[in-house]
Order: structure tokens, then C-alpha cells, then sequence
């Protein structure tokens, strides 16, 4: 029996169902294991409130300390976690090496965060003195996608326990390995047994655990369409915190530029890097009619065209790997027929080949005609939709007629053009003349409308993580000076 679960510092096996994850772009099964049962579940909580005093009472200091061992794991087994990213997910290894990058980062940007965001503050008073300090919720659970299996859990787990919560961690079904690599370091790193837990399992084990008493706050990344059910399911549990980073349909206006060959790069990194499975990835240009507009378009087709799309391990290594399965790549087939359908023109079709495995080419595709019956839905691959724009007024317009909000960007020679645009589009990461991925750990990262609740993650995770206590206090009970009218003593 296969123990996937690591519940109370012990790995177990999973009573429920059968689950299995598959190399998407070798179509061969890589893991099984049984998803958690209900029980199980049960366990694990219990095991992280058990942990919850001895963990929260240790100094940020003492839980840095185990924390950084992690750190350490992390470093020492950076190639093997990669490939493991690599083989569940179909991204290439030189792209999910900068994920265990950004993961091993996260440590030192979270520590930071956590004395600057949520430290302890004292101010002098007219008598005693005025504290704040921070405290962890309790029990979180923490919910990943499966686009970044390491980091984006990872972005979430480490601030929490900084913070001195305990975490129950329940994957992406699609990437239950990865999950489990990664908690095996933080075993090898001593962290007390029941501090973190992994239950694997799909939506029913999300949804016993999100609607469970014993958690305190639930930390999310994923569609817009779960978080929203999450949030649905909180609703009259004011005191649990949520945090929810979403999709987005994010927009890209060009404008006037000089460089055609720069602004070509920066949407190719924006609407195809990880096959377009990045929460920021573009999925709206806006170019201009005429000449300029045209020259672009017809750059980006040929360079479009050109992207190596191949095997994670190839020696020459591609720009896109497969994606997350073949369900997701014939998904991104069908989108395009639809909008296809409705009127839209392809300018590079995007096409799944083989229909065992999750390679999907990428795919432009000019929506000018359709704009009124546009779908605003996020097409979560390398379909990158164009929008022909005559002025600049009404490309911000459409770009903010979605009710997503997570990343828009403009790229534009003018730094006027730049102030005009920041002024009046609405989304929670806004870029000039650089592509709308590729985020900073040491920034906020969240979004607005259907993108999130306001609590944004990367630097200020920390925010959601704990919360603020507000103290007046005099080391010995003290008659007042002056007492209030009235009263005498
Ligand atoms: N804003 C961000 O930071 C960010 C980052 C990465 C990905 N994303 C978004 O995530 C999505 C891709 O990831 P995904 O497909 O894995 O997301 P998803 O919403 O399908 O799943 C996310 C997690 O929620 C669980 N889940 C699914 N349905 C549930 C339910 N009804 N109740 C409880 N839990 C449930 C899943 O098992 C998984 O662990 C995209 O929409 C992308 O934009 C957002
Ligand atoms: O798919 C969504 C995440 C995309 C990624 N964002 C980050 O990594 C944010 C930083 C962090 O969480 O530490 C990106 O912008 O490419």
C-alpha cells in the first residue's frame, strides 16, 4: 500500500478512492495512491490543533530555525524536486528550475515580510505603553493549484508557519507527487509531527476540509469558479479567515513602440510561457488599427509559429512543454472552435496533435468582430486572443470591461501613455514595457474583481497569516494622577 498521506509525522495510506497522477506529455502513470477519507481528515486536523500550542509557543526565532533547514532540504534536493515538478506537470526543466528557485527564496523574502508587515510595534504613553503584536489564526488549510505545484503552496505554507500556525495541505489532485516531495523534505527538516499535514484527494476531500469546524482560515490558489464555491461555503463563519488568489483575463495593450522585436518578446513571455498556464498570462491584446498594429501582428505570427513546443527533458530544451493533461489541451481545442464559432478569425491555430498527451501549440486569434459576444472567461493555455483597437480610450475600456482584475500591461514608448493607462486600469499588478508574468515574491501579489478577496499573497501573505493584537500596558496596577469627574477614591 502506497502511504501518501503524511498525517501527524507519519506517512500513511489513503482510505478513500483510488487516485492516480499521469505524466502528461509521456501519457504514462507516474503515482497512485487513495485519496484521504473522511476520518483521515478528521486525524489530520486534530493532529495540526495537537501541534498548535507547542509550534505557536516556540519563537519566531525557534520556527525559523526548523524553517530554514527546510531551506536547506530544499537546496540539496533542487534538481530531483524539479523533475518531479517537470515530469507531473509537462513544464520544461529549465522553466520548473526556477520554480524550486523562487520556493528556496521564499524563506528569506517571508521572514522579512513577517517582521515588517506583521512585527511587534511599542509606543510610549502618557502612562504604560501601547503594543501591537501578531498572533496566528490556528488551523489553515492551504488548497494548491496545479500550475505551480511547489511554489504556490509553498508561498502560502511557509508564511504560515512563520506566522506559528499549523497547515493542513491538500494538493492538486493533478499534482499529488510533487506535494509529496516537497512535504518529504520538510520531514527530513524535523518539523514537529502534526505542524504540516498532507491529505491528498479531489474536490470531495476540498470540500469536507473547507467546510470543516476545526480549521481557522483556509489559504487558496486556483479558478475563480472554486474560490468563489469556497467562498460561498464561508459565508456566516465571519471569523475564519480566507484568502483567495484567483484567475484572471488579463489584458495587454500595445501602443506606440519603437522596438517591434521587444514588444513581440514581451507578449510571447506574457501570453506563452508555461503554455499559457499562469494565473498573469495574457489573454487579451489590444494592438492598433494601421500599419504599426499590423507590422507587430504579423511579427508576432511568425514568431508565434516558431516556439518550440517539446518533451520537459529534451536536451535542447523547448519554450512550452506539454500542459497539465490532455483533458486541458483538447479543452483549449474546443475554446478556440467556439470562439471560432462565434466569428472569430484564427491567425495561428493552436492544435493538439497527439490526443493521449497534453501538447497544445500556441494559437492566435483575432476577436475584433466578436468583441459584444466575447466570452469573459479565462482560457487557462496558449490561446492568446487580438483585439484590434483604433484609440487608446477604448482599448482601456475593453480591457477593463472584464470582471476578472489580476495583471494588465501596457507597452508603450511614451511614459505619459504609461501614467494615462495606470490611471485608469483596474487590475492589482500593473506593468509598463515588461511582460505581465513573472511576478516578484518580494512584491504583494493579488488581484481585484474575480481575482481575489483583497488579501494578496507573496510579500503580504503575511497579512492573511496572522492577526493584530492591540495592547495598553503598566507593569503594576496604578492609581490614575487625575480621576475622571465624578468619581473619588
Ligand atoms: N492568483 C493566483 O495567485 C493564481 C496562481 C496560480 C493559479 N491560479 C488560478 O488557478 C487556476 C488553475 O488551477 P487549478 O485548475 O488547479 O484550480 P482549481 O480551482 O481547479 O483547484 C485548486 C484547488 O482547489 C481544489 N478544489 C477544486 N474544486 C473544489 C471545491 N469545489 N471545493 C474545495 N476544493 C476544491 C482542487 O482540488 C485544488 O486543490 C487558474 O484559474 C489560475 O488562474 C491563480
Ligand atoms: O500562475 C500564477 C502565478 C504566476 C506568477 N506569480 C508569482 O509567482 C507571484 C509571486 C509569488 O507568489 O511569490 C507569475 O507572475 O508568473
Amino acid at each position: 500500500m502506497l502511504h501518501t498521506h503524511y498525517i501527524n509525522g507519519e506517512w500513511v495510506a489513503g482510505e478513500g478512492h483510488p487516485l492516480a497522477s499521469i505524466d502528461p506529455a509521456k501519457n504514462v502513470t507516474i503515482w497512485e495512491g487513495k485519496s484521504a477519507s473522511p476520518a483521515q481528515i478528521d486525524t489530520a486536523l486534530s493532529a495540526a490543533r495537537e501541534a498548535l500550542t507547542g509550534w505557536s509557543m516556540k519563537t519566531v526565532e525557534e520556527r525559523l530555525a526548523i524553517i530554514k533547514v527546510y531551506g536547506e532540504k530544499l537546496a540539496d534536493n533542487k534538481e530531483h524536486l524539479a523533475k518531479v515538478i517537470a515530469q507531473e506537470t509537462g513544464k520544461p526543466e529549465w522553466e520548473t528550475a526556477t520554480e524550486v528557485g523562487a520556493m528556496m527564496g521564499k524563506i528569506g523574502i517571508s521572514e522579512k515580510a513577517y517582521f515588517e508587515r506583521t512585527g511587534n510595534v511599542e509606543n510610549p504613553m502618557p502612562v504604560g505603553k501601547a503594543f501591537i503584536r501578531h498572533k496566528p489564526h490556528g488551523v489553515v488549510a492551504v488548497f494548491g493549484p496545479y500550475n505551480f505545484p511547489g511554489h504556490l503552496p509553498n508561498g502560502h505554507i511557509i508564511p504560515a508557519l512563520i506566522a506559528g500556525n499549523t497547515v493542513v495541505f491538500k494538493p492538486s489532485d493533478l499534482t499529488p507527487m510533487v506535494a509529496q516531495e516537497m512535504v518529504k523534505l520538510w520531514d527530513a527538516a524535523g518539523l514537529p509531527a502534526g505542524v504540516l499535514n498532507l491529505v491528498q484527494g479531489e474536490v470531495e476531500t476540498g470540500k469536507a476540509l473547507a467546510s470543516h469546524n476545526e480549521i481557522d482560515g483556509l489559504f487558496f490558489t486556483g479558478s475563480s469558479r472554486t474560490g468563489k464555491i469556497l467562498h460561498e461555503q464561508f459565508a456566516g463563519h465571519p471569523g475564519k479567515i480566507l484568502a483567495l488568489e484567483m484567475g484572471g483575463n488579463n489584458p495587454l495593450i500595445v501602443k506606440d513602440v519603437n522596438d517591434i522585436d521587444a514588444a513581440v518578446h514581451d507578449i510571447v513571455q506574457s501570453a506563452f510561457i508555461t503554455s499559457g498556464q499562469r494565473c498573469t498570462c495574457a489573454r487579451r491584446l489590444f494592438l492598433p488599427l494601421g500599419e504599426r498594429g499590423d507590422a507587430i501582428l504579423a511579427r508576432l505570427i511568425d514568431v508565434t509559429k516558431a516556439i518550440k513546443v517539446g518533451d520537459y527533458d529534451a536536451k535542447e530544451q523547448p519554450f512550452m512543454g506539454a500542459m497539465i493533461s490532455s483533458a486541458a489541451a483538447a479543452g483549449m481545442v474546443s475554446a478556440q472552435n467556439q470562439l471560432e464559432a462565434l466569428g472569430a478569425n484564427v491567425l495561428v491555430r493552436l492544435e493538439q496533435s497527439d490526443k493521449s498527451k497534453g501538447f497544445a501549440t500556441p494559437g492566435i486569434i483575432d476577436v475584433t468582430d466578436i468583441l459584444k459576444d466575447l466570452p469573459d472567461e479565462e482560457h487557462f493555455g496558449p490561446l492568446l486572443k487580438v483585439i484590434r483597437y483604433s484609440d487608446f480610450d477604448t482599448a482601456i475600456k475593453q480591457a477593463n470591461n472584464t470582471s476578472f482584475g489580476l495583471s494588465a500591461g501596457l507597452l508603450a514608448d511614451n511614459e505619459d501613455d504609461y501614467k494615462y493607462f495606470f490611471a485608469r486600469i483596474r487590475a492589482g499588478i500593473v506593468n509598463w514595457n515588461r511582460p505581465i508574468t513573472g511576478a516578484s515574491s518580494a512584491a504583494p501579489f493579488g488581484g481585484i474583481g474575480d481575482s481575489g478577496n483583497h488579501r494578496a499573497s507573496a510579500f503580504y501573505a503575511a497579512d492573511y497569516c496572522a492577526y493584530p493584537v492591540s495592547s495598553v500596558e503598566l507593569d503594576k496596577v496604578t492609581l490614575p494622577g487625575k480621576l475622571s469627574p465624578g468619581l473619588s477614591l
